[in-house]
């Protein structure tokens, strides 16, 4: 099948016409058969696939919240051709079968790459090391692990999950939280605003403790850590001083952390709930900054799907957590006006998928590069309608909201997954 994307202009620079099949970016374009599809890109930015590397999918167990089907086509809806399916499942991924069983249903569902990421604990205990080197071995591939939902609390356990995935280049992404400072009621940033409203507060520093032990840790293993979801200015604070130290450290931002703040929380709605908490303006600026010089790597939707009886509570009692697939280009188009459109591509599909380890993903337009491509109107505006979208569940912070930019046309290996805004 070969596919021919008339006049897009590539990463926002000189305007192309790309010829690509399942096997890739061909080269040259007069090459194309004369019966191939076509699509009109004229006014379209053309990027590499956006790769996610944190995404909840809840296949296995919470399949009434999402699968790997329906959060397979929200991602091809949001412009993504890869996402990393968290390892909070129910059984947990923490064994070769179930990752590979992840695997084979994201190839099943056909429309992204999923790739499992594996817990590195078993059952998500905090405890004993999940089998961390035969999922690497597996099928799937595994290379990234995280305990996310739950902080690899315990310094030995993540020293050792450090030293054991440094043998086969793996990396653990952590969810930075020190339970004993955030509490186990924490459901809103500390601050002010917690206190006035009577809600137990996470401080930041339950997250900047973290994030500084394990840059120590990484520096003292040579082992690789990512820092999932980072919140806060002090934490950002640490990862530009580890970076600086050629500590090999790498960090994510979420778009609603680039977008949303603590004070949204006055009306008690728990669609706002989330983990880590939103926090206040200053940390947002300095979450963008660090965004803008680099010390955060990549942006990651953390999306995270909830049921309507999980999440429709008091918001003591309700779901952390938010959805996010559809809405990340355009809430980071939003959020940072000026990030130019190889920026973007840099930090919402290139550096993820070198920090996953996925060599078929987030590679620039070139020929020989797999065709994995999304088509932005760059200067649309989109009303978000939770309706509206592939997801299970209606957790959307988003809704009627307007968002800058819309993902009309997405391609993962050569086929159209998305035509015109809408699943082929
Ligand atoms: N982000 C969230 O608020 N929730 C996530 C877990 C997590 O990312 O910590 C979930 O699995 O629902
Ligand atoms: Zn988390
Ligand atoms: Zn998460």
């Amino acid at each position: 099948m070969s596919l021919v994307i008339k006049g897009a202009s590539l990463l926002g620079e000189k305007t192309a016409d790309l010829y690509v099949d399942d096997t890739g970016i061909l080269q040259p374009v007069d090459a194309a058969p004369s019966g191939a599809e076509t699509i009109d890109a004229d006014g379209l930015v053309a990027l590499p696939g956006l790769v996610d590397l944190h995404t909840h999918l809840r296949e296995p167990g919470r399949e009434d919240a999402e699968t790997i089907l329906t959060g397979s086509q929200a991602a091809a809806l949001g412009g993504y051709t890869a996402v990393l399916a968290m390892a909070n499942t129910s059984p947990v991924t923490d064994t070769a079968e179930a990752a590979t069983r992840v695997w084979e249903l994201g190839r099943e569902a056909g429309l992204v790459h999923v790739q499992p990421v594996g817990a590195v604990t078993r059952g998500l205990g905090g405890e004993e090391l999940a089998e961390l080197g035969l999922m690497h071995r597996s099928r799937a591939g595994v290379t990234v692990f995280s305990d996310d939902g739950k902080c690899v609390h315990d310094a030995r356990v993540m020293r050792r999950a450090l030293e054991y995935v440094k043998a086969f280049g793996g990396v653990v992404s952590q969810h930075s939280q020190d339970p004993a400072l955030a509490g186990p009621a924490a459901c809103c940033h500390e601050g002010e605003l917690s206190g006035r409203l009577g809600l137990p507060g996470w401080p930041g520093i339950a997250e900047e403790v973290i994030v500084a032990r394990d840059v120590m840790l990484a520096r003292h293993t040579g082992s690789r850590v990512h820092v999932a979801h980072v919140s806060t200015a002090g934490s950002v604070e640490v990862v530009r001083w580890a970076k600086a130290h050629g500590i090999d450290v790498t960090a994510e931002v979420t778009p609603h952390h680039l977008l949303l703040t603590t004070d949204l929380l006055t009306g008690y709605d728990p669609t706002f709930k989330v983990n880590p908490p939103l926090r206040p303006q200053e940390d947002v600026a300095a979450l963008r900054a660090g965004l803008l010089d680099g010390t955060i790597d990549a942006v990651a939707t953390d999306h995270a799907p909830h049921a309507r009886h999980d999440k429709e509570h008091a918001f003591v009692d309700a779901a952390f957590g938010m959805l996010g697939l559809e809405t990340a280009l355009g809430v980071v188009r939003t959020a940072l006006p000026d990030l130019s459109w190889a920026d973007v591509a840099r930090v919402m599909s290139v550096t993820p998928a070198r920090i996953a380890g996925l060599a078929d993903q987030g590679r620039t337009l070139e020929p020989g590069s797999p065709a994995h491509v999304v088509l932005v109107d760059p200067d649309a505006s989109v009303t978000v309608d939770r309706d509206a979208s592939a997801s299970l569940s209606r957790n959307n912070p988003w809704h009627g909201r307007v968002l800058t930019s819309r993902v009309v046309h997405t391609v993962y290996s050569g086929r159209v997954t998305v035509r015109d805004g809408v699943l082929v």
